[in-house]
């Protein structure tokens, strides 16, 4: 997307060819800064300490990162260590896995004198697909805007509502569940965006925020526990949200707070859209309850990062210091409160039948 007149994509070769580089996102909203990563563990501290952050973008990272340690050693106990490494950074995300796994068979069969080159040619293939697989989803999911337009019959724009961030900046580019909104506004579909902050780590006040202002997307930042009183007061049409693994029957793991939104949709007659790239299904299982939820470092509850007016940098803490903090950062919404699932093959229910006639190559895979 554009930053300031430039494109950008979140994740990008050095011109230099020695490493790849990123947008570090833990700097957003206040400063734009990139990062060179250049070794394995660069890699696996991007994507730990969140520089790098989304489901889709966390597997490009990840596959760039087995470039990165097959540039340094290419042997076998390398690779392995490599694929270990990277696999044990975020354990919710099926892409980290999935993209593992790929760029492991790819270059495993192959001489150790080949394997970096072919690391990094499928590591900028899966970045490419990624950036074809949620244009698509933006198209499938603006059909959806459109009709909610034609239904409001020119009553204002069409108010949606999201959670966490599922933009470009969560992905390679164009992101799932914003690419939708991007596509309607510059349709010229009139859309206004209720933007979720998401506690703990504010992605949608720091991350989502910024998009939508960078590409001019009508916006306003509402703390997590509006989104109730908003859907019964008739202000949201339409929530989407992304997802960081969907099982093969459509059950939902999303940022902690998307159940409790999916709940008041479904108590509002709200439709709930989830924008799901197909490398976002796990079709290993098919009981959102058998999904890893990561629990990350309780200060990002006790503490909140930010900027003062004066410009500093800096964190202040919330809780009293004798109090335990737990940071649940996954939850699963049941497919039964999911209205549809917006794939890069087009719109289905949150079932393992739409998914499997979707997905028919996977048909087989699918949990019985
Ligand atoms: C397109 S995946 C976006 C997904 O990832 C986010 O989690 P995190 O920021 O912790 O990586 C959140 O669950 C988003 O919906």
């Amino acid at each position: 997307m554009k930053v300031d007149g430039d494109a950008y994509r979140t994740i990008w070769p050095a011109v230099d060819g020695r490493a790849v580089e990123i947008i570090d996102q833990t700097r957003l909203p206040h400063s734009f800064e990139t990062v060179r990563l250049e070794t394995l563990e660069d890699a696996a501290h991007a994507i730990r300490a969140m520089l790098v952050r989304g489901a889709p973008l966390i597997g490009a990272t990840a596959a760039y990162g087995l470039w990165l340690a097959l540039r340094a050693d290419a042997s076998d106990a390398m690779l392995a260590r490599a694929c270990e490494t990277l696999v044990a950074t975020r354990p919710t995300a099926i892409n980290l896995k999935w993209a593992v796994e790929d760029v492991r068979a790819t270059v495993a069969p192959l001489p150790e004198g080949e394997r970096a080159a072919a690391a990094f040619r499928r590591a900028g293939e899966i970045c490419d697909e990624d950036v074809e697989i949620n244009e698509a989803i933006g198209r499938h999911g603006l059909d959806l805007i459109r009709e909610a337009h034609r239904a409001k019959d020119g009553r204002g724009p069409v108010n949606i509502l999201t959670h966490c961030n599922a933009g470009w900046l969560a992905t390679v580019d164009w992101g799932t569940a914003l690419a939708p909104i991007y596509k309607a506004h510059d349709e010229g579909i009139p859309v206004f965006v209720w933007v979720d902050e998401t506690r703990p780590r504010n992605q949608g006040a720091g991350l989502t925020a910024w998009e939508l202002g960078r590409h001019g997307v009508p916006h306003k930042v509402v703390v997590d526990n509006a989104g109730g009183l908003l859907m019964r007061r008739g202000e949201v049409d339409l929530c989407i949200t992304g997802t960081d693994r969907t099982t093969a029957a459509g059950d939902v793991c999303n940022k902690i707070g998307t159940y409790l939104k999916a709940l008041a949709a479904h108590d509002n007659g709200v439709p709930f859209y989830v924008a799901l790239p197909g490398p976002t299904i796990d079709w290993s299982i098919e009981d959102g309850e058998q999904i890893p939820i990561e629990e990350r470092d309780g200060r990002e509850v006790s503490h909140i990062p930010g900027r003062t007016d004066d410009g500093h940098d800096t964190a202040v803490r919330v809780t009293p210091e004798s109090s335990a903090v737990a940071n649940f950062g996954f939850d699963v919404t049941p497919a039964r409160l999911v209205t549809a699932l917006v794939t890069e093959r087009g719109v289905c229910t949150a079932s393992k039948d739409s998914l499997r006639a979707l997905y028919p190559e996977h048909a087989t895979a699918a949990a019985e």
